[in-house]
């Protein structure tokens, strides 16, 4: 089985007139990759460091967006896959620029549809483009190609094959990049936009533009259908900078509730939850099958630059660092012609005559996307959704037979169709055995865990041999009878060869943490954070250092480790002992229960131990932001006594407190 994550660029958009300049956002760039740097909020002396394979700066241009992330999937949609390109974050980030652009600086939809142009015209096939445009505002959908003052508010349905779709919404054919611009340009013109504090032109509502691409195979005898969803969503308002009127607030109010939702979506997915709750938007309910589904997915964080956005970049970075995870299957969409031969009626037909139209055409020449009510559901024989690799030529032994020869397609396409299906195989063949390994990895792990968390208790209890007996045995067995210290090292020889092994096995630069589960990687993270902290307590600080930024690779949205991994830098570069936070006794629930609330409650107790935060890792955001603020009214509070101390002595006399 295939999957892909979404994939995640960021981008940091330049100051503009009226704004202060400063760096407390910016993008780095080193041997080890890009990242996006955030100083802390609570303490200016550390930093928060998201890694991402895309981050664009501020003089980055709209053709490097588009050439690096935007491309190389505009070519999947002629392969008969879903692929959703999606701009997120506050408002005034810079989303519109990005997605739409001005003349002088032309964004992702016009290059996409003039790449879909070009690429058309240079296809052998038949192949034809229809666009759809949409807009939710205040949670209810409106066809944006058609006029504004009569369009209706279109419902959201689903097929009987469980795909999701806006009735009666409008597809227009669209053959050439001048008749894509008038109706994009007039479109637009439809779109609700106001200005506020923030903004002038500030998008009061979510935008979904689709370009339909069908390609007639009539070799095969089939029809691929390729969408490119390109979603320009409404940015989240803190209505403290907006300065918004009622009106304005309404609007502000549906954007952040939509907006929430696709964080709880984003949160199921992350957690494994059993139901993922996609009907509680229609932003969600349209965008399913980018988060989770069956399309690949590319989402563009864009932020704003200096301190007054500083809270906003965390809020986006965050929500990206959990979209990251989410793993999709993407599917081939592929239609048996009814009759052979290339064809280019590939839209479906309009709706009969019969059928009251709700809206009047705007557009000359559109169609309108029939309501696919149950009896007009197309028969599972006539439309499949299926597995990419199933186009694949059978390989076992490897060999692979050229496709029929159209009479059109040259000997160079020929080899290069033949080389591409080698690709696909090869690339099935190593995710199969990636699967083999991730199997072999994750029982290996449960019981790396489990006996990292014994020699924790062990620690705790100062007893070495009281609890050997409920250890696991099997692949840690040996261990077991071995003093602690040979036991730590055989943890870590284990890690190392587990990521070792894994490396060799992927020489694509897919790495380890890239591929575990939620759940694995933050197993992962805990063995590491558990041997770290061991070596913490033996002063081996660098050591420790090491394993510390191990653990991130695998839980790298936890605050309380990034505050760790500073601490520990600071006293390895100051050349200064590392006293670690006195560990807590375990207690039985009902009693530690008892005793938070007489201390403080849960978050005083949460605060107190770094291990414990690796393991809650993942709660809800509510009560991570809860703990944060926590944190920052004590930190402020001790302040004044603490300065010229180091980290680790402040956040102890903070225990103290
Ligand atoms: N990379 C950039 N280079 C130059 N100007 C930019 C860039 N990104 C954004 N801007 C400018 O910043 C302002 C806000 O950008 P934009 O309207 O795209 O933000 P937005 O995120 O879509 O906001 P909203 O959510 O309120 O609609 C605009 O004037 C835009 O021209």
């Amino acid at each position: 089985m295939s999957y892909s994550r979404v994939r995640i660029a960021a981008r940091l958009r330049p100051a503009i007139p009226g704004e202060q300049h400063d760096k407390a956002i910016r993008v780095v760039r080193n041997d080890a990759g890009s990242s996006i740097c955030v100083d802390n909020p609570r303490d200016p002396s550390q930093t928060f460091k998201y890694p991402f394979s895309s981050c664009y700066d501020e003089q980055s241009t709209q053709e490097e967006i588009f050439e690096r992330d935007v491309q190389p999937l505009v070519e999947l949609a002629f392969t008969g896959i879903t692929v959703t390109v999606f701009a997120y974050g506050v408002t005034s980030s810079g989303k519109t620029h990005t997605m739409q652009g001005n003349k002088a600086q032309p964004g992702i939809i016009p290059r996409a549809v003039e790449d879909i142009f070009m690429r058309t015209a240079s296809l052998h096939y038949q192949a034809s483009i229809q666009v759809s445009y949409m807009e939710i505002y205040k949670d209810e959908v409106y066809d944006l190609l058609v006029d504004r003052d009569t369009a209706a508010k279109l419902p959201v349905r689903e097929n009987e094959a469980g795909q999701v779709f806006v009735a009666n919404l409008s597809m227009v054919p669209v053959d050439t990049l001048q008749d894509f611009d008038s109706i994009f340009a007039r479109a637009n013109k439809q779109r609700s936009v106001s200005s506020t504090n923030l903004n002038s032109v500030s998008s009061r509502s979510h935008a979904i533009l689709t370009l339909h691409v069908s390609v007639v195979d009539p070799v095969h005898n089939m029809t691929l259908r390729g969408k490119l969803n390109l979603v320009d969503l409404a940015g989240s308002e803190n209505n403290k900078h907006t300065g918004n009127d009622a009106a304005r607030m309404a609007e502000s109010a549906a954007i952040n509730k939509s907006l929430s939702v696709l964080g709880q979506v984003v949160h199921a997915l992350n957690s494994g939850a059993s139901r993922i709750p996609y009907r509680n938007s229609k932003l969600t309910r349209i965008l399913q099958d980018a988060l989770g589904g069956s399309s690949v997915g590319l989402l563009i964080c864009n932020l704003a630059p200096g301190t007054k956005f500083r809270q906003d970049t965390l809020n986006t970075l965050n929500f990206a660092v959990r979209t990251k995870n989410i793993q999709n299957k993407p599917v081939v969409n592929q239609q048996v012609n009814a009759i052979a031969g290339p064809s280019r009626s590939t839209i479906p037909p309009p709706a009969p005559s019969g059928r009251p139209s709700l809206l009047p055409n705007m557009i000359p020449g559109h169609t309108r996307l029939p309501a696919p009510r149950p009896s007009r559901v197309p028969r599972p024989s006539s439309i499949e959704v299926i597995d990419a690799r199933s186009l694949l030529p059978p390989l076992e032994p490897v060999k692979v037979e050229p496709p029929p020869l159209p009479v059109h397609l040259t000997e160079e396409e020929i080899n290069a169709r033949i080389a591409k299906a080698v690709e696909l195989e090869v690339a099935r063949r190593l995710e199969e055995e990636r699967a083999r390994e991730r199997q072999r990895r994750e029982e290996e792990e449960a019981a790396t865990a489990s006996a990292s968390r014994s020699a924790s208790m062990q620690e705790d209890s100062h007893s070495q041999d009281s609890s050997l007996q409920s250890l696991p045995s099997g692949l840690l067995t040996p261990l077991l009878k071995s003093s602690r210290e040979s036991h730590e090292d055989e943890l870590k020889r284990r890690l190392d060869e587990l990521e070792a092994r894994f490396e060799r096995a992927n020489k694509n630069a897919v790495q380890l943490a890239d591929v575990l589960s939620p759940i694995s990687r933050k197993k992962t993270g805990r063995a590491y954070v558990a041997l770290a902290r061991s070596h913490s307590n033996k002063n081996n600080l660098e050591v420790a250092l090491n394993l510390y930024r191990k653990a991130e690779t695998y839980v790298p949205d936890n605050v309380k480790l990034k505050e760790r991994i500073i601490e520990i830098e600071w006293a390895v570069k100051n050349n200064r002992p590392f006293n670690p936070s006195p560990k807590k006794p375990r207690r039985s629930g009902s009693q530690s229960r008892r005793e938070r609330t007489k201390s403080g409650g849960r978050r005083k107790h949460r605060a107190n131990s770094q291990y414990d935060a690796v393991e809650e890792e993942g709660e809800n955001d509510a009560s991570e932001k809860e703990n944060t603020e926590a944190r920052g009214k004590r930190r402020m509070k001790t302040e004044q006594a603490e300065m010229g101390t180091p980290p680790k002595k402040r956040r102890l006399v903070k225990a103290e407190e």
